[in-house]
């Protein structure tokens, strides 16, 4: 199987990713400045005579989280385990219920980063989610920290903004958003500050009232600080009778070489079946369909080859701006904001052949061989650019480096187009 190109941009990035069948079988990842679109992601599938797309698949975004590996399940661990997975109501009472230790026990859940664009976009709308379905313990508790000063009406302010009643059962959606608001608390400090992880440790304590206690931090900051914090959070505030678990989002680090640095450095404080790693990506509905659509269904299985599929491509496009996020986006760049992860996974999942069986190993594996059949990707192949400002409809919006957290002169690449076979 050959693919042909990677592409993608950022902000307001438009990704696309293409798969090219027969002899030339090839992939397009790319991404533009405030393109509109109807959704964020799309995958078009084009066969080899030269007709439009075959289907397209949309989503448009989607709390979603992937976490693994799963430790070791105690009782306990078995039930906050899928802590940030939103199932069902019936199937998280019934959790819930199975759970002897319940009663005796608490959850805190510390979102490192709380000021930030994830905290509010995902992660406490997830966290809420989760509460609303029944999915959380009865004794939990949500604490945000980060640098910005704020107070606990402060931070329940910014999160009411952005939870929403999504599921289906819309009746005591505000109610439970108050009680929701209510478990959620803020603490002010440095990610490099022990002392100050030891303050949390001491608020943590009092809501925990003695119980079995065990502890979630959730690292929504750049990775530069990643370090920082889980040393600060594993020496000044771990649990002292449960289990501790660390959540770290993408990018791991900037290239293969950092990527091993940093799961080393985690390790000095941490054991691998503590540190989950997420790419959000996983979760969404988009990608999930996409291995019920290629493994159980009859009619496309057969068909999923480059005998009958000409070109792929992934397209992700996002119509905002970077909005404050400089401070992360600026070291990273589009490549490694979205490309080298949410995309390259995607592309895997897409380019797979039939893992043995649906397990998160076999999958991984068969991810892999087309990672290593991929060729190496070629410079002069590849498209990068940074958006300006630009007018439309009578409304002005800035460029990239208008953003204040983007130095003036950043080249860094906010859209990036690129062929890979
Ligand atoms: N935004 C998204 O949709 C997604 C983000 N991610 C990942 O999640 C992590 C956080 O992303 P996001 O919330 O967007 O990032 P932000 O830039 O919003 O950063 C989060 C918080 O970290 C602190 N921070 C930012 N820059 C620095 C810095 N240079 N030094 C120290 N602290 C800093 C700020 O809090 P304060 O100043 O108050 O301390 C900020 O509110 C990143 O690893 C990102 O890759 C993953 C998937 C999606
Ligand atoms: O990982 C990231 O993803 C978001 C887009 O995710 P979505 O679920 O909102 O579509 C992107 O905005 C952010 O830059 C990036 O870090």
């Amino acid at each position: 199987m050959e693919m042909a190109a990677f592409s993608s941009m950022h902000c307001p990035p438009s990704y696309s990713s293409s798969i090219n069948g027969g002899r030339n079988q090839s992939f397009i990842f790319s991404a533009s400045p405030r393109v509109s679109v109807p959704a964020r992601a799309k995958v078009f599938v084009q066969s080899p005579g030269n007709s439009h797309q075959n289907f397209a698949l949309m989503q448009d975004g989607a709390v979603a989280t992937k976490v693994s590996p799963v430790a070791k399940e105690t009782p306990m661990e078995k039930s906050k385990g899928d802590l940030l997975s939103v199932t069902s109501s019936k199937e998280c009472d019934e959790k819930a219920g199975s759970d002897i230790n319940e009663k005796e026990s608490t959850v805190s859940i510390t979102v490192v980063g709380a000021s930030g664009d994830l905290a509010k976009k995902k992660i406490f709308p997830a966290l809420f989610a989760l509460y609303y379905e029944g999915c959380l313990p009865k004794h939990f508790t949500i604490y945000g920290y980060a640098r910005s000063k704020m107070t606990d009406a402060e931070l329940r302010n910014m999160v009411s903004k952005t939870l929403t009643c999504r599921i289906d059962k819309r009746e005591n959606c505000g109610e439970k958003m108050d009680e929701f608001l209510k478990r959620c608390f803020y603490h002010s400090g440095q990610y490099d500050s022990v002392e100050n992880f030891a303050h949390l440790d001491k608020k943590l304590k009092e809501h925990e009232g003695g119980r079995v206690s065990s502890r979630l931090f959730y690292l929504s900051i750049p990775p530069n600080i990643f370090i920082d914090a889980v040393k600060c959070a594993s020496t000044a505030a771990s649990s002292g009778n449960g289990w501790t678990r660390v959540i770290v989002e993408k990018p791991f680090g900037r290239d293969s070489e950092s990527s091993a640095a940093l799961t080393k450095a985690l390790k000095q404080y941490l054991n691998e079946d503590q540190i989950f790693r997420i790419d959000h990506y996983l979760g969404k509905e988009l990608v999930e369909n996409l291995s019920v659509l290629r493994f159980s269904n009859l009619i496309f299985e057969p068909l999923w080859s480059r005998q009958f599929i000409r070109n792929v491509q992934l397209i992700f496009s996002e119509d905002f701006g970077t909005e404050g996020r400089g401070g992360y986006f600026d070291h990273y760049g589009i490549i490694r904001d979205i490309m080298q992860n949410h995309l390259l996974q995607i592309l895997a999942l897409f380019a797979m052949e039939t893992p043995v069986s649906l397990d998160a190993e076999d999958i991984r594996n068969e991810k892999v061989k087309v990672l290593r059949s991929m060729r190496p990707l070629r410079l002069e192949d590849v498209v990068i650019g940074q958006y300006k400002s630009h007018t439309k409809g009578g409304v002005t919006y800035p460029a990239y480096t208008d953003d204040n957290t983007v130095p003036k002169d950043s080249l860094t690449p906010t859209l990036r187009q690129l062929p890979c076979s």
